[in-house]
């Protein structure tokens, strides 16, 4: 199952996930000037993130918004990005955060988990309701496509909703509650099922109390450096290192801009982001 082949690429590389989050804004002039279209600029840029990280990263994670802003030519560079993570035998997330009727969902999981934008896994929003995620069941049945919910979001906001309390217990438990229960079915050797969770690394009040109740549940968990989540506050979000992926968009892709000579060492700055921030997680410890 392929959230077994997540858990064993944490195991060998830990836990980071490395969001392409690739605004233009964030490449160097350099890689502009040299490619004519927006996504051979966008491609040739994430493509040197992933050259210089592949081997300490467990997977990739594009969040399609910023891909899909540069209209079609953003689009292409999502799916070349895409097709060479697959060439590599990398693992990748679309952040597509989709959530619809039954019928429209169908066409989504279509949209993403085959053809130009295929991934590993997706991320779903639960909160139009259950039979917005089950059409995507179809895929995990076959075992080699995983989803991760919406369960407690990174951002502020999530008190407006998701901590409302519903017959005494935060939405969230009533979510996450019912897709354990869901996830039952879809249980690979790792103990782990292809129905995971987004748990944002910036809330750690419930960390503890969300890791004991969702046992079998994988986390994605985003927050990590920009939006101010640290590695002490994810990792009680793990189960004895594994059992999550922590993604850093901003924090790596950007992490050359710290320095005057960033652009000239690129790659260095970009992996020692990489490295810096698996150790603050506690790889190896
Ligand atoms: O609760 C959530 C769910 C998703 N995200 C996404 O993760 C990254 C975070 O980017 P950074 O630059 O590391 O802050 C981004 O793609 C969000 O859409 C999240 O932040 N919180």
């Amino acid at each position: 199952m392929i959230i077994d082949r997540l858990y064993d690429e944490v195991e060998k590389k830990g836990n980071v996930c490395v969001g392409l989050d690739t605004s233009l804004d964030y490449i160097p002039e350099k890689i502009k000037k040299k490619y004519k279209d927006i996504d051979e600029v966008i491609f040739q840029f994430n493509k040197k993130i992933i050259d210089c990280t592949e081997d300490i990263t467990a997977i990739y994670k594009l969040q399609i918004a910023y891909y899909e802003a540069y209209g079609i030519r953003g689009l292409f560079g999502y799916m070349k990005t895409l097709e060479y993570l697959r060439g590599i035998n990398a693992l990748s997330i679309g952040d597509v955060k989709r959530g619809d009727i039954a019928s429209t969902a169908d066409m989504y999981a279509k949209a993403h988990f085959e053809g130009d934008f295929e991934t590993d896994f997706i991320t779903l929003n639960p909160y139009m309701g259950f039979d917005s995620i089950t059409p995507y069941f179809k895929y995990l049945d076959k075992g080699n496509k995983g989803i991760f919910v919406l369960l407690r979001t990174s951002n502020p906001g999530a008190k407006d909703i998701e901590y409302l309390d519903v017959g005494g217990k935060n939405l969230y438990y009533h979510v996450g509650d019912k897709l354990e229960e869901m996830g039952k079915k879809y249980i690979g050797k790792s103990g782990y099922s292809l129905i995971g969770a987004v748990v944002g690394g910036t809330h750690t009040d419930e960390a503890i109390e969300i890791r004991e109740r969702y046992k079998d549940m994988y986390f994605l968990i985003p927050g990590y450096g920009a939006q101010g989540a640290g590695g002490k506050d994810v990792s009680l979000y793990l189960n004895e290192g594994n059992g999550g992926v922590v993604n850093s968009s901003r924090g790596i892709i950007t992490a050359y801009k710290n320095y005057e000579d960033g652009i000239k060492n690129f790659e260095k700055y970009t992996r020692e982001a990489v490295l810096s921030m698996r150790e603050d997680i506690g790889y190896g410890r």
